[in-house]
């Protein structure tokens, strides 16, 4: 928790008396304590002193204590207020809560009353801070990203400001070898740029290789290059991708595609920290951080695909996973967001406005194809459309299966009555040909009722 050394306690009450017994109540060293007799002279302290807490009488000279509240909100946001009043005053009190008060006790006062206000006031603040704190990490980090790489990394679920916390730490971890999981199109590459753009090995190169797409014959001469005649057709001297990416981040992706005999290879040449090229017996060390991913689990890769343990324990000593979309929706409209902007600036259009259905919708759909198949989405959307605003029906929901899921019956996933109206219409409209009339029989309702509904749905015929 952020510790407040010195809370400063302002109490502002035109009787002397009453302000002299508060100041004794709270006396203690971590308080220093301010007094003021009038609204102005309160003002003036709070002007020259980080106030904390302001304690305000109802019944003031000059303005009244609700008056002083509201200025305090307005001028001085981060003071947090406590109000004094008689017994007789509670609708006073309930206007000073609604108003932004945090706490108050009554007159004549217990010390255990205003104890404890101020220890629920004081409460409040640490959390406060430690908020603001998290907040400001949080947009130091990705500003950072988007100075290093470009682009940013979006997202404000408690998922991917822990995934954010993750990068910034282990990219300072210079040789760590990273092992990032998740489904295709979670943003494993993207991560992985991230750790290296942040980390110390940002000016060298950033080498992304698919491990399921390396025929096994090339194998070693990708990996370790091999020298000029090593075999036929090696017309040149070739570098390898290790050697490649020295002083860098070499990024193997579906690495739970690599053959098993490769698998031997591999872990050798990343023990050793040296390789050969293919026709040559010269060792070329090499400082290469390896950040691998895969969209298989971990179990899964060692039991089924019989991968290797010992390479895998060799790649994972920092493994980090990226939830699917599905699971971190509050990322959805920010991601939306962001998208449009960007395929605006790509495409020179200015869509400034996107439905409230599309959110709607989209936080519904269960993005098998996480980001990319958002940011694919979208892109179509904002070629399609030819106004400033994107509507659902710019959007085209690309999968079939998760579609017929939600157009046959609920799910759990998927109990919203309008969607699964919507898909049932569609359906029937398909089936009949757009014929109105058959639909609506189809649908078991009127004409006019389906026509209605095609209305409000904005279902596209
Ligand atoms: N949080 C994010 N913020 C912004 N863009 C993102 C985010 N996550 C993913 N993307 C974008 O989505 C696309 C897919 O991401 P990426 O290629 O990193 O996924 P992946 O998990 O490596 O996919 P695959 O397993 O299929 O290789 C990229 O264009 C990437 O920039």
């Amino acid at each position: 928790m952020v510790s407040i050394s010195n809370l400063r306690i302002l109490i502002l009450d035109d009787e002397q008396l009453v302000r002299d017994e508060l100041s004794e109540f709270l006396i203690d060293p971590n308080f220093k304590i301010f007094k003021a007799g009038s609204p102005s002279e309160a003002f003036n302290i709070m002007e020259v002193n980080d106030i904390h807490i302001a304690i305000v009488d109802v019944n003031l000279p000059e303005m009244s204590g609700l008056d002083v509240l509201e200025k305090i909100k307005e001028d001085f946001p981060e003071i947090e207020v406590i109000m004094i009043s008689g017994y007789s005053e509670m609708d006073s009190v309930i206007h000073a809560m609604r108003l932004g008060a945090l706490d108050f006790f009554t007159k004549p006062f217990r010390l255990s009353e205003v104890e404890s206000a101020i220890e629920r006031t004081k409460k409040f603040i640490h959390l406060n801070k430690s908020l603001i704190e998290i907040k400001r990490n949080y947009s130091i980090i990705t500003k950072e990203f988007y100075e290093a790489m470009g682009y940013e990394i979006i997202g404000d679920s408690p998922q991917m400001r822990n995934l954010i916390n993750l990068i910034s730490k282990v990219a300072k971890a210079d040789n760590t070898s990273v092992l990032i999981t998740g489904e295709s199109g979670t943003g494993k590459e993207l991560v992985a740029r991230a750790i290296h753009y942040l980390s110390n090995r940002k000016d060298n190169c950033f080498y992304a290789v698919n491990c399921s797409a390396i025929p096994e014959s090339l194998f070693e001469s990708e990996f370790f290059g091999h020298t000029k005649g090593a075999f036929t057709g090696a017309s040149d001297t070739k570098t390898g991708w290790f050697e490649a990416a020295n002083d860098g981040t070499l990024f193997l992706d579906e690495i739970g595609d690599m053959q098993l005999n490769l698998q031997t290879k591999f872990l050798r040449v990343l023990e050793d920290r040296k390789i050969m090229k293919v026709g040559s017996n010269v060792e070329i060390p090499f400082d290469t951080r390896i950040i691998a991913a895969t969209n298989q689990n971990i179990e899964g890769l060692h039991s089924e695909k019989g991968f290797r343990l010992d390479l895998y324990h060799r790649i994972s000593s920092f493994v980090i996973h990226i939830d699917p979309l599905r699971e971190r929706k509050e990322d959805i409209p920010l991601l939306l967001d962001y998208f449009v902007k960007y395929f605006n600036r790509v495409m020179g259009k200015n869509i400034n406005e996107i439905d409230g259905a599309v959110i709607k919708r989209l936080l519904a759909y269960q993005f098998p194809g996480n980001v990319r198949e958002l940011k694919n989405m979208v892109e179509r959307a904002v070629i399609i459309c030819d106004t400033n605003r994107l509507s659902l029906s710019h959007f085209q929901l690309s999968h079939p299966k998760e579609e017929q899921k939600k157009i046959n019956f609920a799910t759990d996933d998927n109990l919203d009555l309008e969607l699964v109206e919507v898909d049932c219409i569609k359906k029937a409209l398909e089936r009949t040909n757009n014929n109105k009339s058959k639909a609506a029989d189809l649908l078991n309702i009127t004409w006019q009722s389906l026509d209605r509904r095609i209305k409000k749905y904005k279902i596209e015929m």
